[in-house]
């Protein structure tokens, strides 16, 4: 089936737009989360600031003969204490990180499902599943050490302060040692971002590329295209290769940068300072301290140089969820209460009609100026040759997009005033492949049932399209997950597909008859499930066989997006030239008989 595109969201204008992924407002709401971590966090780093100056209190003690057993206890307090803040507040992290994913891999799934079906197929996929998966785990890793930026700084200054504190000389060799590196570090980072925009896109387009190519497994093999397919997937992936080793090529600089930086400044400190200890105008415990806070410094600065590379990466994942989320989503048409829903119109009013319809895709016009009536009860077939509008006219129905201009009214209510649902509850859709979903007989069946049928119920709608013994013998009856083990053949598959048009008993029923050929067993049984289905509502048809239309109780033909007639089979052939050619030119396929080599239809 075409997909409809371009105007969809048009008509009623979008609802609300959905909010944008805002991480620092995600943690902003989160705040009393935060604020226990953020506490946590200090305990721990605390515990870490609070060990040398112990340590330098048993050195003291040591040198003056005092008792140390509490400076020793007092030591393996804080270290311990540190721990197990230290513990928890990495738990609690991860508790957030997982909120979060979790919330956004909700929000982009149900998005996805929400928005209009040329939206979704245009982003694709293997994109949609990258969010899910790649740009995740980058939000997640962003939030994780993203907010151990701040503890980093705290800890940091911390460490800053009280270096000051024990000698403002040596902090200055230290600083002077350390700017090297944070130039460094700074210059990294703004390439990391370029770098991490241009990985996450590319993955992502690998996932889409794969995706796509699962999807068209069996041509692949059967055109001995594995080869060729997996070497344009290989040199994307390569491409994603060479641009994360330059990634891992930049991020590399940073570890040594600041090593080096601390090591610099460990000679410098050492000899500046050990030359005045020597001198007797530095206490020994206070250079001890210091040497041990300087050892300790690189500790933050690493934990806020590779937070601030999460972030990077998380910003970029961030935009793409934000792309996600600038989808439109479908219009929920009007807002209106259960009660004030309009019923279905007056029992002789037409099952569809279409007042000057037109419709364009991307301003390519596919349907102008349509004017079609489907009758309350019985079949009524769309005809016309490849690209003349019959699968628009089936979107247009289902409002999978809705009319650059013109009305559509169902059951005798014009579209537009029907809440999305109610429009949709009312009709029962069969696609040219009969799709089922990769889940169980029941829930096929049952897609589109509001309330909870019984198996004897189920069993019956089943017997309807004889299919009854064939899912009593399989292993789980109707709870039989199928696309497994046990499957359906195709034929069984196009039943159950159909079965749910008896199962959801709707007024109005749309089917895309298969252009492919049918076997002739399976296209007598069509032929015999839609006539019944026909007898009591509207079945609206686009035909693609000739023994269809012949069937049909009326006939609408298309050509160039325009009705060029509307009638019964004899009443077109015997009134309508453009009919009788679209016949003679056996653009309908002939009963049994394979489409004429070279035909469209
Ligand atoms: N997603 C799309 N984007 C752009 N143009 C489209 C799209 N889908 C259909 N069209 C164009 O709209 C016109 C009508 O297409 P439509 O699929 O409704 O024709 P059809 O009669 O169902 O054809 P077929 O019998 O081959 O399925 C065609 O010109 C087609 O090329």
């Amino acid at each position: 089936m075409s997909r409809p595109t371009a105007s969809a969201p048009a008509a009623h204008g979008p609802d609300a737009p959905a909010e944008r992924l805002n991480l620092f407002r995600d943690l902003v709401r989160q705040r009393g989360r935060v604020g226990v971590v953020v506490v946590l966090a200090l305990l721990s780093s605390g515990g870490t600031l609070a060990l040398p100056m112990l340590m330098a209190q048993v050195i003291s003690a040591v040198q003056a003969g005092d008792p140390v057993f509490w400076w020793v206890a007092g030591m393996v307090g804080a270290a311990l204490g540190g721990a197990v803040a230290g513990a928890l507040a990495t738990y609690q992290l991860q508790r957030m990180g997982n909120g979060l994913i979790y919330r956004l891999r909700d929000r982009v799934m149900r998005h996805s499902l929400g928005t209009w079906v040329e939206e979704t197929r245009r982003k694709g996929a293997g994109d949609l599943s990258a969010s899910l998966t790649a740009d995740a785990a980058r939000v997640k890793a962003a939030v994780e050490t993203g907010l151990q930026l701040p503890l980093a700084a705290v800890t940091l200054i911390g460490t800053i302060t009280v270096m000051a504190f024990l000698d403002w000389q040596l902090l200055l060799i230290t600083a002077a040692a350390f700017a090297v590196a944070a130039m460094i570090v700074v210059a990294v980072m703004r390439s990391l971002r370029g770098t991490y925009l241009s990985v996450q896109y590319d993955v992502a387009h690998l996932a889409e590329r794969f995706v796509a190519a699962l999807g068209a497994i069996t041509i692949i093999k059967a055109y001995r295209a594995e080869k060729r397919i997996g070497d344009d997937l290989g040199a994307v992936a390569e491409r994603v290769y060479g641009l994360e080793l330059k990634a891992a090529r930049l991020e590399s600089l940073v570890v040594p940068a600041i090593t080096l930086g601390q090591q610099i400044a460990l000679v410098a400190v050492i000899i500046g300072g050990g030359a005045r200890v020597i001198d007797g105008r530095l206490d020994l415990a206070v250079f001890a301290a210091f040497l041990l806070y300087l050892l300790q410094l690189a500790a933050p600065l690493l934990m806020a140089a590779s937070s601030l590379a999460s972030i990077q990466a998380g910003v970029v994942a961030q935009q793409r969820f934000n792309e996600v989320f600038a989808l439109p989503l479908e219009s929920a048409g009007p807002a209106a209460a259960a009660a004030d829903v309009p019923g279905p119109g007056a029992a002789d009013a037409p099952a569809v009609r279409f007042d000057r319809v037109a419709f364009s895709y991307d301003d390519r016009p596919a349907l102008d100026g349509v004017d079609l009536v489907v009758p309350r009860r019985g079949l009524t077939a769309i005809v016309g040759r490849s690209g003349a509008g019959k699968s628009t006219v089936l979107s247009l129905i289902e409002r999978f997009a809705v009319p650059s201009s013109g009305r559509v009214s169902i059951l005798g209510t014009p579209a537009a005033e029907l809440p999305l649902e109610e429009l949709r509850g009312r009709i029962t859709f069969v696609d040219q492949t009969f799709t089922l979903l990769a889940d169980t007989v029941r829930s096929n069946l049952t897609l589109g049932v509001d309330r909870v049928p019984g198996d004897d119920e189920l069993y019956a709608v089943l017997a309807e399209v004889g299919l009854d013994d064939a899912v009593r013998a399989l292993p789980a009856g109707l709870d039989t997950p199928l696309g497994g083990e046990t499957d359906l053949s195709g034929g069984q598959r196009q039943r159950l597909a159909l079965a749910r048009a008896f199962a959801a008993d709707t007024p109005l029923v749309l089917l895309d008859e298969p252009s492919s050929q049918l076997d002739s067993v399976n296209e007598h049984r069509l032929r015999g499930l839609v006539e019944r289905l026909a007898r009591d509502r509207a079945v609206v048809v686009v035909a693609h066989r000739l023994s269809t239309v012949q069937d049909a109780d009326h006939i609408v033909v298309l050509d160039e997006g325009r009705v060029i007639g509307q009638g019964t089979h004899p009443h077109l052939t015997a009134t309508s030239a453009a009919y009788a050619a679209l016949l003679d030119g056996q653009m309908l396929r002939p009963r049994d008989e394979p489409a004429p080599e070279g035909q469209e239809v």
